[in-house]
């Protein structure tokens, strides 16, 4: 199943760019005037193969898993919020509920590993989100004294991801926004972006859901142990991701290699949703024509994560809450950018002069 996604997988369409640009300085504007929104629109045009893009509506998929690394005392919170907030979305109690609900967004939450077992008919009891039960297995193991994974467990999670993509794409979704809920996946993601960029780990580990700043010298000394122990080869993204990584991050990871597969925008969220970008596009290269990031978070390696993949977010809010929030907030940005191009006036159509030129 990888293999066909990685099969269709395709560059996106350059041609239609030039295209887009002349019918943008058509519009009754100066030419360039709406700086950044001219060029998202060029971006979905070349993503979607369509010169007028269709985005809506759009598609929140939240992966939920649990950490080993958890025991080591690396979050501010207990490895039961990860169940507890699932039933959170279930109920459509959440952050992402909120602001899937105020851009029509399509919301699903898939448990890929979470460390106890969910209630299956949480959603049939009047539940707002759909979940869905794909777990790999139940949570990692702590990767301080073990691989989190085993290779094949890493491959399984990333079908789960490319699966959901799919469901995704199949029940109408036009651009997918990937969120997580995992306690402890900090630890994991600044694992993982250190033996992907080399960099070191002081530099790309934060507070996470807010540990104090005390606690972060133990966390960073967990991660470079880890790192050390497990020994992952830094050209290999599926060993970094068996040995370091976390069943979430492997499913987002899939369900960006699914979406790009399918010439589906992919919103970025935050530090944990751009490393498994980073992740995709080190197992292929062409998803990073694909992905539009929504927001720069405040964990402190995320913008290393963004830098890695060249990254301008749409946002800053100061946003550090993970589950795709900042992505969905930025959507109404695509939105506008494809109503500028199909529903403003061209200067002939308006009967608005031209500019005379220098
Ligand atoms: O998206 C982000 O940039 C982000 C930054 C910090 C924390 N989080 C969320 O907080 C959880 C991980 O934090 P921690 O401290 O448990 O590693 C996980 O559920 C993420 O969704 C998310
Ligand atoms: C309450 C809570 C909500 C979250 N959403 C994403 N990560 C989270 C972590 C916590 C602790």
């Amino acid at each position: 199943m990888l293999a066909d996604t990685l099969a269709r997988l395709q560059s996106t369409d350059r041609d239609i760019a030039g295209r887009v640009a002349d019918h943008l300085d058509r519009l009754t504007k100066p030419p360039g005037s709406l700086g950044r929104l001219e060029s998202l629109a060029i971006t979905l045009a070349t993503i979607t193969g369509e010169e007028l893009p269709r985005i809506t509506p759009p598609g929140v998929l939240v992966f939920a898993a649990d950490h080993g690394v958890a025991a080591e005392g690396v979050s501010a919170f207990p490895q039961a919020v990860t169940a507890q907030m699932v039933g959170n979305f279930v109920a459509g109690g959440a952050a992402i509920n909120v602001f899937a609900r105020q851009i029509g967004a399509r919301l699903e939450v898939i448990d890929v590993g979470v460390a106890s077992e969910l209630s299956r008919d949480s959603a049939a009891r009047g539940g707002e989100s759909g979940l869905v039960h794909d777990k790999v297995r139940r949570g990692t193991a702590n990767f301080a004294e073990q691989d989190a994974m085993q290779r094949a467990e890493a491959v399984q999670a990333i079908e789960v991801g490319i699966r959901a993509a799919e469901r995704a794409v199949a029940a109408g979704c036009r651009c997918l926004i990937v969120g997580e809920m995992g306690i402890a996946n900090t630890t994991a993601s600044s694992a993982m972006l250190a033996v992907l960029t080399g960099e070191p780990v002081a530099d790309l580990t934060g507070q996470g859901t807010g540990i104090p700043e005390s606690r972060l010298a133990h966390k960073q000394a967990v991660i470079e142990r880890a790192i050390e122990a497990r020994a992952p080869d830094p050209q290999d993204p599926l060993d970094i991701l068996s040995k370091l990584g976390g069943l979430e991050i492997a499913a987002m990871a899939g369900a960006y290699l699914g979406g790009a597969s399918r010439r589906v925008p992919l919103l970025v969220d935050g530090f944990i949703a751009t490393v498994a970008a980073l992740l995709a596009c080190r197992i292929d290269s062409k998803v990073r024509d694909y992905l539009i990031f929504g927001h720069r978070s405040r964990e402190p390696g995320h913008v290393h994560a963004l830098t890695a993949l060249g990254g301008d977010p749409l946002l800053e809010l100061g946003l550090r809450l993970g589950e795709g929030t900042g992505a969905a907030l930025a959507f109404p940005l695509l939105e506008a950018a494809t109503r500028m191009l199909a529903d403003m006036a061209t200067f002939a159509s308006a009967g608005v002069a031209g500019s005379e030129g220098a």
